[in-house]
């Protein structure tokens, strides 16, 4: 007797919770997680057998791993300046960070022979932080400055020996408070010391269709906006502090821009 009662609720519980989007926020979460560990597991062996361990060119295996995983998530991304990311040679680029769902957007534009910075405590991610070590990932201590610094000096003498480019988040951490945050030096620092351009890329708002506190993860379609190269040739440590205010203003109203937001509006307006 008591099995038909069930029958109702075990049809309708599932139908509730999906409908739900607090549940499709959890659930979409739990997957990206999930399906990120797992297809580390698969890129591991491969990037191994490739290269034999750490290397660049393992980027390459990542980034066509992770480019459908959008589609499960109802993401798509719209890229525009394409042109700009044809230069010659190694490059810095910069770009705002707003959650880790930006690996998505990163594989979807990533030049050959790129690859990134990222804090130090990313390596203990699991099968994640052993894919993103094999993919030659740059990691730094931020809570020890001069490491930090260090390692980034290094970073710019192997830029030009091994032609590599580096993914830098400026803003140091992530954000989704509209608007960008004010910019770390480290990215400028680099740049000057390899004396190599600038690529400012700007992905819009997540705040459309990802609402952390409200627990929403809708689709969406996310800009990705690539900006015109910023030369550095000629650039001492002193030019540190305008090169980061010309990038932070251009990056500043591209994403206002894009974003769908006037200059005026949210975020940390002055610099
Ligand atoms: C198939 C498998 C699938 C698996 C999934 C995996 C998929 C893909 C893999 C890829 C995923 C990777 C994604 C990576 C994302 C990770 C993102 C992050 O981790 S963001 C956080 C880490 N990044 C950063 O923090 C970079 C930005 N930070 C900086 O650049 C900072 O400047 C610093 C950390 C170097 C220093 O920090 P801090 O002291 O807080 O900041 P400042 O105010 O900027 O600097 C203080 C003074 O030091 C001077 N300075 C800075 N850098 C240098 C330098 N390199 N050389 C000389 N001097 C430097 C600066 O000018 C300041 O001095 P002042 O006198 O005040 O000017
Ligand atoms: C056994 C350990 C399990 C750990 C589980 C975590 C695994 C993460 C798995 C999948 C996500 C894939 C994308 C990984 C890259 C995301 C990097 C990222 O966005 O790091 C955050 C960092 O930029 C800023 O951090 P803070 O906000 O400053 O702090």
């Amino acid at each position: 007797m008591d099995a038909v009662w069930m029958l109702p609720v075990l049809l309708v519980l599932p139908l509730l919770l999906w409908t739900s989007s607090t549940f499709v926020f959890y659930f979409k979460k739990c997957f990206y997680v999930a399906y990120m560990m797992l297809l580390a597991v698969i890129a591991i062996p491969i990037c191994i057998l490739k290269s034999g361990g750490r290397d660049i060119e393992n980027m390459r295996v990542i980034r066509f791993l992770v480019r459908h995983v959008k589609y499960f998530l109802g993401l798509r991304y719209q890229v525009s300046g394409w042109e700009h990311l044809q230069t010659e040679g190694p490059y810095v680029i910069i770009s705002n960070h707003q959650s880790s769902l930006d690996v998505l957007g990163m594989v979807e534009i990533l030049p050959d022979r790129c690859t990134m910075i990222a804090k130090k405590e990313l390596i203990w991610a699991g099968t994640v932080g052993m894919i993103c070590w094999l993919g030659g990932i740059v990691f730094i201590n931020r809570k020890k400055t001069s490491d930090a610094k260090n390692v980034m000096s290094d970073a710019a003498k192997t830029m030009l020996t091994d032609k590599i480019r580096l993914w830098v988040f400026p803003e140091g951490t992530r954000n989704q408070n509209g608007g960008l945050l004010p910019f770390k030096k480290g990215a400028f620092h680099l740049a000057i010391q390899a004396q190599v351009p600038i690529i400012p890329i700007v992905f819009s708002s997540y705040s459309k269709f990802y609402l952390r506190k409200e627990k929403e993860f809708k689709s969406g379609t996310i800009t990705l906006k690539v900006l015109p190269k910023i030369e550095t040739k000629g650039l001492t440590a002193d030019d540190v502090t305008t090169l980061s205010d010309q990038a932070f203003g251009v990056m500043r109203s591209a994403f206002m821009e894009i974003s769908g937001q006037s200059a005026q509006s949210n975020g940390p307006s002055t610099h």
